[in-house]
């Protein structure tokens, strides 16, 4: 018997929609894992974590918690939390007073025992000693680890979380999304996270399900999706951001092509066959300044600054446009040639 979240088969549809918006998702979410569901908008994200929880009819397939069927448990029987974009704070709780809603009623009442697990929650989100603050008076930030404290307090045994950083600034997202990763690794939350954002899902995840117009199209751990996308469609969401034919052996090609795929053969790239692809991300080409004669030439478009580092977005021929890493301050006008090395550390190999 599986433990934890079986997704099995499930269909959503919306009446009058032309197409499901789930459409025969499999997914299991172990005890204790935290699973990301990363995916374009109107993918079918949400749709998928709201039939988990209960808030929309299945139209094919069921959802089970260690192999029995919840399909016929209401929303707030399935021991499942939620937690959203916007925590939905009661306004006239203070914090103490919202954390503790959520807890089982004989822990409510008594009140040495509702304290102490307040604390101890309020502790854990990085909040201590805000018991007797006004909601109102919080910051986005601190509204959501409130949020999380409270739909934490219940102890549930499967977390859903929809896009619970989205509203907040990138900055206080990334900082959010690893506190968010300690807190359900030290409660050993179980969890499904529904994010847009491919850099927060890799910050949260044990593993990532890419999802596309209702379908899952690949589930992996961070780095194993990051090394081995299983589709165009897949590495292009992740943000690879260009894509070269693998010659085949003794096949005239660009030089930068031939250095691309001399650079991942010695890294040893999977996946290398004739008639596959080579997905070039961000760092696929390095600025070599006063590089030797014979290495890849690029024709610089833009110069751009990037926490610290220079980026250039070069043309390369027979590779098209990509964005080169250069030394921190290295500069140069656009239009002009650079020599470029190839970094097998950013291309992945990929089926045809
Ligand atoms: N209540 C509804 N009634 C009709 N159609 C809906 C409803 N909710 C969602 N949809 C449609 O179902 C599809 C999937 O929507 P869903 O919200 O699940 O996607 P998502 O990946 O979570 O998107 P986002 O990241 O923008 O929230 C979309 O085409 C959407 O317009």
């Amino acid at each position: 018997m599986s433990d934890g979240l079986q997704v099995l088969d499930v269909v959503v549809r919306y009446a009058g929609a032309p197409a499901p918006a789930v459409d025969g998702v499999d997914l299991t979410v172990p005890t204790g894992e935290v699973v990301a569901l990363l995916g374009p908008s109107g993918c079918g994200k949400s749709s998928l974590l709201r039939a988990v929880a209960g808030l929309e009819p299945l139209a094919g397939g069921d959802v089970a918690w260690d192999g029995v069927s919840v399909a016929g448990v209401p929303v707030h029987r399935r021991g499942f939390g939620l937690l959203f974009q916007d925590g939905q704070l009661f306004a006239h709780r203070d914090v103490a007073g919202n954390v503790a809603y959520g807890m089982p009623t004989l822990v409510r009442r008594d009140r040495a025992a509702r304290d102490a697990r307040v604390a101890e929650l309020l502790d854990l989100v990085g909040l201590p000693g805000t018991q007797r603050r006004d909601v109102a008076t919080l910051s986005g930030g601190e509204r959501q680890r409130v949020a999380l404290a409270r739909a934490l307090a219940p102890r549930p045994r499967l977390l859903l979380l929809d896009e619970p950083l989205s509203a907040l600034d990138r900055a206080l997202r990334e900082r959010l999304a690893l506190d968010l990763r300690e807190v359900l690794t030290a409660t050993g939350t179980t969890a499904l996270f529904v994010t847009h954002d491919q850099d927060e899902a890799f910050a949260v995840a044990d593993r990532v399900a890419v999802m596309d117009a209702g379908r899952l199209l690949q589930v992996a751990a961070p780095a194993a999706l990051w090394a081995r996308p299983a589709s165009r469609r897949v590495a292009q969401f992740l943000g690879y951001e260009a894509f070269v034919d693998v010659p085949s052996p003794g096949a005239d090609a660009p030089a930068a092509v031939r250095a691309l795929v001399d650079a991942a053969r010695a890294a040893g790239v999977a996946l290398l066959p004739a008639g596959g692809l080579l997905a070039l991300a961000a760092g696929a080409f390095v600025v070599a300044p006063g590089a030797a004669d014979g290495v890849v030439v690029g024709t610089v478009r833009v110069l751009r600054s990037r926490r610290g580092r220079t980026e250039v977005v070069v043309d390369v021929d027979g590779v098209g446009r990509v964005s080169a890493l250069a030394p921190a301050g290295w500069t140069c006008a656009p239009g002009a040639d650079v020599a470029l090395h190839a970094d097998a550390a950013a291309v992945a190999g990929l089926p045809g």
